[in-house]
């Protein structure tokens, strides 16, 4: 028998995976319509339906049909008009709500951690997901379990990136079945894949849907082997519903219209044919007997009659692994991966890690010398500046892409419940917090000694503490302004932001050179206290005179107070810069935070 042979066969004796909970959706009257021209265009058009569990459904229909939008809705990303109920838990609330925790939502494109082998990803699905309780030898039962089921035993040791586009979608899958879900959707779980991945993928999540889940996903063109395997068919067209029932009930629902389909012809594509208006202005009569129950599976309604009540199965055969982790939990596993993932990725680390080591002692080697010289005190404030905006813009920049990559990620496993968003973003902060201050610590330990800086712990404590919240106060904005506009505006409005604050830093014109409305200015940028930090740090609490080379005829500034004095930053401000350093960091995060929900929570 040839690999596909094989692989279909052991696919129809799936291992059980069945589902506690049976939960049935149905939507009436929902109307969605977005802004226009100063107009508005209705999207979705006041459609109704009912998608059971045990019945694995296809949202049909050609390009702008408005079959995402209806996934959206149901899962809650977009809020339109109509009403939605679910038979099952949480029978109070309204909405997708309803379903929610019980749900997982596969969008498009797989967000999978490349940097990970499959079983990996599962592993860490499973600490996130599977109940803490839960022994390990358990857990890894499951995870063996769901990759024989879903054949992925074979690339099981396989990186994520690696994998093929059919192993990969079987993969999203896989890891959102450890968390055993009643609703899946799938966001055209087959677009990119050749026939035999699209029908293997089908046949999945059929097999799915008939241990008693609801599965509903949007498909294009699918083949006719394929369309047979939907229960339901539900066949969109201008934001209404043409058809809804059986794929083997099509050609005789079309029929009923006068439209015959062409023998050898796939009822899929002919369906679609006519959704598209290629054989006439059908769609408005469709409309209305589109919703009629009688093209429905006869088996399925009996089995939807079952169905119909929220029914938590206690059967000994079905799976229950318990209350997920506390976020506390969640938060060392996030944590834990970041870390795994970094020392995987050398680039993430390692080489940036090089970089600041190699441009420090690149500053030091062009600036040597200028720390301990009373002719060159100025040349050093230069070089305050510089590592100032070096490490500033090597942190805004890389923060301002940061969440954009990780979008879709962060959409799906909040949404599919693996953490809360908080939980994600403390993880991130904490171990940004280490990453930031060794990235600062190889910049320094480069320039420090060859700028030759006083041989003082606290002074080199001092200048490390501020570059290391100059990092962080940068990351931060780059964090805020990559989730308040798109990443080519954010790398354009963070360059601009720093190019404006380095104006007003006090150095390139001095505090006591400039107009008392420009000095104001200086209380909002960073850089200017951090500058301001800086200099204390190097040259005040009563640092001794520098010397004055011979070589050198005469050298403005006698002692480091009179420098601190010229450019007006000779009050002990440290540790007040300090504090607003820190607050404008915390500041900066929360307003991410606030962005980051903002978007997450949009389509
Ligand atoms: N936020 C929006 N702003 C403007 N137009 C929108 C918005 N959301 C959806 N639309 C429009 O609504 C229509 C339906 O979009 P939707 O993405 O739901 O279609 P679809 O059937 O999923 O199409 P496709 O198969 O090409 O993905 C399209 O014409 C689209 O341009």
């Amino acid at each position: 028998m040839s690999d596909w042979g094989l692989e279909r066969e052991k696919c129809f004796s799936l291992y059980e995976i069945p589902t506690n909970v049976s939960i049935d959706i149905k939507f009436e009257d929902i109307r969605y319509s977005v802004p226009q021209n100063g107009g508005k265009k209705d999207v979705i058009q006041g459609i109704s339906g009912q998608f059971l569990s045990g019945e694995l459904t296809a949202i049909m229909g050609p390009s702008g049909a408005g079959k995402s939008s209806l996934l959206n809705i149901l899962t809650g990303f977009i809020e339109a008009e109509g009403n939605i109920q679910c038979t099952g838990p949480s029978q109070g609330k309204k909405g997708p709500k309803q379903h929610g925790k019980h749900s997982c939502y596969i969008l498009q494109e797989d967000s999978l951690d490349s940097e990970f082998t499959v079983e990996e990803a599962m592993r860490y699905a499973a600490e996130l997901k599977v109940s803490r309780c839960t022994p390990k030898k358990k857990k890894e039962f499951l995870i063996q379990n769901i990759l024989d089921s879903l054949m992925l035993q074979s690339c099981k040791k396989t990186k994520c990136r690696m994998i093929s586009g059919g192993q990969s979608k079987r993969l999203s899958v896989a890891l959102e079945l450890i968390g055993n879900p009643s609703v899946m959707f799938l966001d055209e779980p087959t677009t990119g894949l050749d026939s035999v991945s699209s029908h293997l993928v089908v046949t999945i999540l059929k097999s799915l849907a008939q241990q008693g889940r609801t599965i509903i996903c949007t498909i294009h063109q699918p083949s006719a082997t394929i369309f047979e395997s939907f229960d339901l068919v539900y066949a969109m067209a201008e934001g209404k519903c043409i058809y809804q029932g059986s794929s083997r009930n099509v050609i005789s629902y079309l029929s009923s219209f006068g439209l015959s389909c062409p023998r050898y012809h796939n009822p899929a594509d002919y369906l679609l044919e006519v959704a598209s208006g290629e054989y006439g202005k059908f769609t408005d009569f469709m409309k209305i007997s589109g919703i009629d129950g009688k093209w429905r599976n006869d088996y399925k309604n009996e089995t939807s009659q079952m169905n119909c009540t929220f029914n938590i199965r206690e059967n000994g055969t079905h799976r229950n692994y318990g209350t997920s982790p506390n976020e506390l939990y969640k938060l060392w596993v996030l944590i834990q991966k970041s870390f795994k993932k970094m020392s995987r990725d050398w680039t993430i680390s390692s080489l940036k890690l090089l970089l600041h080591f190699c441009v420090g002692t690149f500053l030091g080697l062009t600036f040597i010398n200028v720390g301990n010289d009373a002719s060159k005190m100025i040349s050093n404030v230069g070089l305050m500046l510089i590592s100032i905006v070096y490490l500033g813009y090597t942190s805004l920049m890389p923060a301002v892409l940061r969440f954009p990559s990780e979008l879709n990620t962060l959409k799906k496993e909040r949404y599919n419940n693996w953490y809360k968003l908080s939980t994600y973003y403390a993880a991130f902060l904490l171990v940004d917090i280490p990453m930031q201050m060794s990235f600062t610590l190889a910049y320094v330990s480069g320039s420090y000694l060859l700028s030759a800086q006083p041989l003082e712990f606290i002074r080199f404590f001092k200048l490390v503490l501020v570059l290391f919240l100059v990092c962080m106060v940068a990351s931060s904005m780059g964090l805020f302004f990559g989730t308040v506009v798109n990443p080519v505006n954010g790398t354009f409005f963070g360059a601009i932001s720093l190019a404006l604050l380095l104006v007003v830093s006090g150095f390139l014109i001095f505090f006591t050179h400039m107009s008392n409305v420009m000095y104001s200015l200086t209380y909002i940028s960073y850089i200017s206290y951090a500058m301001e930090a800086l200099a204390q740090a190097t040259y005040g609490y009563n640092r001794p005179p520098l010397p004055c080379p011979e070589s050198v005829d005469y050298c403005i500034f006698n002692s480091p107070t009179e420098l601190l004095k010229e450019i007006g930053m000779d009050k002990p401000n440290y540790w007040k810069d300090i504090t607003f350093l820190f607050f404008n960091f915390m500041f900066m995060r929360i307003l991410a935070f606030c962005t980051l929900k903002k978007t997450i929570s949009k389509v």
